[in-house]
């Protein structure tokens, strides 16, 4: 048999792989593939000569399990859905701001009287919830000690009151952190030494989350990367008695890196000296991810998230692994989401085809959240 017969054999099998009405029947295909097949042993791979003698295994036949595109869905342990997906806000203290984010291609810094208008029609279309950032945008409103963070007339605070308001079913998750409102970018209080002052800063944060959560934040997630601010907020929530609605969603696994840098031009949040590896994990650190998982567990948190994502799908599978009564979140952060304009709009891929395979990778290492600045596309996406 020549390389070419055995070639236009492989091809003539491939292409029955997506039904056309001018495929030949079952029974014709099935002759046809098989008589190349024996003429094709003597130089085929031995594992495709064994699958069709009858004495060894059949095991290695595996196409007909997903040539149907159905089928192909079944192969997922979970498949995106439109209750999985968390929007990103980000919400200015001016009222009537509508500014797009150059670094986030289709997102925007939002007042307050924009994001009815925003949402409403993504509501008609399943979206089921979104978290809000702060970003403050007068320079008097930030200081050493992030003073504005709970200010109950800003952006964040007044924004959950409205937005229970208006929608009373959307589920409201504020992130909740100091450094839209620190003076020096950081996320906490600061020694004179330019170091977090761990102890000042949980209790700050502990109160922040606390005041989001009395403003109707159905869930609160500290992004700040403290030790024990977990333990803080949820004794802090019980204390209030209000731990019975608050879901506590940790940023147990966050790593620093360059991923974030479209998210803090839109929030306005670049450290003013330093960086932030002294607390945000190493991106090397999986031991370091599976303790701060472990020990956010033990705090407390109800859900445990992992950021980046598709840099950091072996720490989604742990957290998965480690917690495996929680769900776990998948933060597809900033900079994920614009390389993958960058390079759609470079003609390196499609953008939807990509948004689905990062988000599948996402899914398949163990997230059954994503928070996801795709959001309103895959609404769209997910109807087709
Ligand atoms: N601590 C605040 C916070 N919460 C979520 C993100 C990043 C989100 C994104 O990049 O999309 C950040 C920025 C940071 O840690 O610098
Ligand atoms: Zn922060
Ligand atoms: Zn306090």
């Amino acid at each position: 048999m020549s390389f070419s017969t055995l070639v236009s054999d492989l091809t003539y099998r491939d292409s029955t792989h997506s039904p056309r009405p001018s495929a030949p029947s079952h029974t014709a295909s099935t002759n046809t593939a098989r008589s190349h097949l024996s003429r094709a042993q003597s130089s085929y791979a031995s594992t495709a000569a064994t699958s069709v003698s009858i004495s060894g295994s059949i095991s290695s036949q595996l196409h007909g399990g997903y040539s149907h595109p159905l089928a192909r869905q079944w192969q997922a342990e979970r498949q995106l859905t439109k209750s999985m997906l968390i929007y990103p806000l980000f919400i200015t203290d001016n009222p009537d701001e509508c500014t797009p984010i150059p670094s986030l291609p289709g997102q925007k810094r939002l007042g307050i009287n924009k994001l009815i208008p925003l949402l409403t029609p993504l509501i008609a279309k399943g979206l089921k919830s979104v978290i809000l950032f702060g970003v403050p945008l007068a320079p008097t409103a930030k200081d050493a000690l992030g003073t504005a963070a709970d200010d109950p007339l800003g952006p964040v605070i007044a924004g959950l009151r409205l937005l229970r308001r208006a929608f009373p079913q959307l589920f409201l998750v504020a992130d909740v952190c100091l450094c839209e409102y620190t003076s020096h970018g950081h996320c906490g209080i600061l020694h004179d030494d330019g170091s977090l002052n761990n102890t000042l800063s949980v209790d700050r944060i502990s109160d922040v989350a606390l005041a989001y959560a009395e403003a109707g934040a159905h869930c609160v997630a500290p992004s700040d990367m403290n030790d024990g601010r977990i333990r803080a907020i949820k004794l802090k929530l019980i204390e209030s008695g209000i731990a019975h609605r608050v879901v506590l969603m940790s940023y147990s696994a966050k790593f620093s890196g360059c991923l974030y840098g479209p998210f803090r031009d839109a929030a306005g949040s670049v450290p003013s000296f330093g960086d932030r590896r002294c607390y945000q994990l190493p991106p090397g650190g999986r031991g370091l991810a599976r303790r701060a998982i472990r020990r956010d567990i033990e705090e407390g948190a109800d859900i445990i998230m992992v950021k980046p994502a598709s840099q950091y799908l072996d720490i989604i599978s742990d957290a998965k692994d480690i917690g495996k009564d929680l769900p776990v979140a998948a933060y597809q952060v900033s900079g994920e989401y614009a390389m993958i304009h960058a390079a759609a709009k470079a003609g390196v891929f499609d953008l939807k085809t990509m948004a689905f395979e990062s988000t599948e990778g996402i899914l398949r290492a163990g997230a059954s959240i994503v928070v996801s600045y795709f959001t309103p596309e895959f609404l769209e996406w997910l109807d087709t």
